[in-house]
């Protein structure tokens, strides 16, 4: 290591002090010490950097900050920006992060969803330089090693965020070109928490994959096979787990966007054994649960009337079901009724007991009895083959499919069902309909529709729609970020529930607390702290607080995580003062002193 940072205390506008034997453009060119022209003169005199740099001395980030802004804005597309920003991180990460926290509403669409996916899906083409930790089935052995290189010290690690990119958003499964949603979920981690971001790992799971595409490509950088599943993938997860746990004692394990076969799976293998969390399911689903909280309050209707219909009961979908079981639960309903108060629609239609072993074992408990829906239409339907390997439903839709009987579909589900709530975690767009909107509006005053599929374009209904086919009626939030409605005088602020307005500080919270593992009721206090930051007392008002608002949110939400932690017993850390103990732990972005050793 050529340097060492002060690690404490780290507070807004205390001085660091970085210490580094690195002289000239050794200097420039590490991305953790460099400042360019923020230099001083001392430390250019000391650090040998007079000569390498223009004589201007930006003392403050202000001139930096400008420049970069006009840089990015001059870019002409998103994925352009979003590949200007990661040379900045490159080439300065205090400038990107100030640059980003500065302009967070604007720049988080490009640094992360949506725009992330589209960089995703051109990986191959635009990387430049590796950010993250590259960990392959095909070479089992070197996982420990390959941790190893990353060349921290076990304590000095805080949170590791890993996938496997089966189920990249919605967009499906994209191999090692995965690693950058680990590391755009790191970016945000820091941009709306202040994370550490030198004490953390982005790291890819590549089991190969089954995206054509990519296995044909020439340029692909990826483990070149087909995905690995059974005993050699789960001997994979255990080796990660094994080695992270044994590097980085203290890391807060998280998982990111895995098929829905594996992301339960794994998450229930690891729960009690290190602190971990899976952000599709838990995160999704305490997010979603703080914009149903503030919606089902704006109803009029208790908890315990609520019914409702998920369209895609995946990892989102089936983590939000659990969610909204759970809170009918906390409301007074036994959890068998509140169970039945869930319908779950999937590629197959209805989820019916019929299904039997195409069902996952996390879909069984909100099957429908048989006799239950003996009477509901059935729709003939097609075996989508585009679909064939990614989704085990697909084997359901087959039967049914070849059998002749038809699904249950959506529509069929909306009008006898009537459902207040109406979540879509498809990945399908356009599935919510004028005819199903307008259908489900006719019966409920207030209608809770949530279309959650990213990115944008996958979204089953866009809120300006929803608005129109119920009059204004609608309590809608997004998964992507949307525009303001405006509707009769009423401008609808479209509220964004999106992991990113919980997981940041959940992870902040753990971290601070050191919680030995990440219980429900922290991810509940995580949604109750989230939903009281949205003022909803005004008409058309968001459902959630404001992107705008997430280092707040972000920090509201940690000490409501560490207050728990601590009231549970899990916190392993000593906590006199869950705020102090929270802002102990936040990094920001300025400049360090760089001293010469
Ligand atoms: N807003 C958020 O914070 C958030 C969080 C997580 C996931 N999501 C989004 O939710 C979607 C699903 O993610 P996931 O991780 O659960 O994926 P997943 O693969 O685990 O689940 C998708 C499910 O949808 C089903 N499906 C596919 N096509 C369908 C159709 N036409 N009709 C009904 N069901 C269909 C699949 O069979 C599968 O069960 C993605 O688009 C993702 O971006 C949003
Ligand atoms: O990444 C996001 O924007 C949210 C979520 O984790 C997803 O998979 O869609
Ligand atoms: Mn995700």
């Amino acid at each position: 290591m050529r340097y060492t940072r002060q690690a404490q205390p780290r507070r807004n506008g205390d001085k660091r002090v970085i210490r580094t034997t690195a002289r000239g453009y050794e200097v420039l060119r590490d991305p953790g010490l460099n400042k360019g022209t923020a230099f001083s003169e001392g430390e250019r005199a000391a650090l040998g950097l007079d000569g390498l740099l223009p004589p201007a001395v930006t003392a403050d980030m202000e001139q930096q900050l400008d420049r970069a802004y006009a840089a990015y804005s001059s870019e002409p597309t998103d994925l352009a920006k979003h590949v200007y920003m990661w040379r900045l991180h490159d080439n300065n990460v205090t400038l990107f992060y100030a640059l980003l926290q500065r302009h967070l509403l604007e720049m988080l669409p490009v640094v992360y969803d949506p725009v992330v996916g589209e960089a995703i899906e051109s990986y191959s083409e635009v990387f430049t330089r590796p950010r993250g930790v590259y960990l392959s089935l095909g070479d089992p052995e070197s996982v420990e090693a390959r941790l190893a290189a990353f060349g921290a010290d076990g304590d000095d690690i805080d949170l590791l965020v890993a996938s496997d990119a089966e189920e990249i958003l919605g967009i499906g499964d994209w191999g090692s070109n995965g690693i950058d949603i680990a590391v755009g979920k790191l970016a945000v981690y820091t941009a709306a928490a202040g994370i550490d971001p030198y004490r953390v790992i982005p790291v890819i799971l590549d089991a190969g994959t089954n995206n054509e595409k990519l296995l044909n490509d020439p340029m692909y950088i990826g483990y070149r096979h087909g995905r690995k599943r059974g005993k050699e993938y789960d001997a994979f997860i255990e080796a990660y787990v094994t080695a992270a746990q044994k590097l980085f004692p203290k890391a807060l394990l998280h998982w990111e966007d895995f098929g829905s076969t594996n992301a339960r799976r794994i998450l229930d293998t690891y729960a009690d054994r290190v602190p971990s969390f899976n952000d599709d399911v838990q995160g999704t689903g305490a997010v979603v649960m703080a914009g149903l909280l503030n919606a089902v309050r704006l109803s009029g209707t208790p908890w315990t009337g609520q019914r409702a219909v998920v369209l895609g009961g995946g990892s989102a979908g089936c983590g939000i079901a659990d969610q909204i079981r759970d809170q009918m639960v906390r409301s007074g309903l036994s959890k068998d009724e509140a169970t039945r108060r869930i319908w779950i629609v999937d590629l197959p239609g209805l989820l019916t007991e019929d299904l039997g072993p195409d069902l996952l074992p996390y879909q069984r408990p909100y099957a429908r009895p048989s006799a239950e829906v003996q009477d509901l239409a059935r729709t003939p339907c097609d075996v989508v083959t585009a679909a064939e390997t990614r989704w085990p439903a697909m084997a359901g839709l087959r039967a049914r499919a070849a059998s002749g009987d038809g699904i249950i579909d959506l529509a069929t589900v909306v009008a006898a069902v009537k459902p207040t709530i109406l979540i879509g975690t498809s990945t399908t767009p356009g599935m919510f309909t004028e005819e199903i909107v307008r259908k489900m509006a006719a019966s409920v005053e207030r209608p809770i529709v949530f279309p959650l599929s990213n990115p944008t374009s996958l979204h089953e209904a866009t809120p300006a729609h929803l608005l129109e086919w119920t009059d204004g009626k609608c309590l809608v939030a997004t998964g992507a970020p949307f525009d303001d409605v405006e509707r009769d005088g009423v401008v609808h602020r479209i509220g964004q529930a999106n992991n990113a307005a919980l997981y940041p500080g959940l992870g902040l919270g753990v971290i601070a607390s050191r919680a030995s593992k990440v219980s429900p009721e922290m991810l509940q206090a995580a949604a109750e702290a989230v939903a009281g930051q949205a003022d909803v007392s005004t008409p058309g008002a968001s459902l959630l607080p404001s992107n705008s608002e997430l280092r707040t949110t972000s920090s509201i939400v940690a000490v409501q995580v560490v207050q728990t932690a601590v009231e549970q017993g899990l916190a392993r850390a000593t906590i006199d003062e869950p705020v102090e103990a929270v802002r102990r732990n936040v990094w920001w972005p300025e400049y360090s002193t760089v001293e010469a050793v």
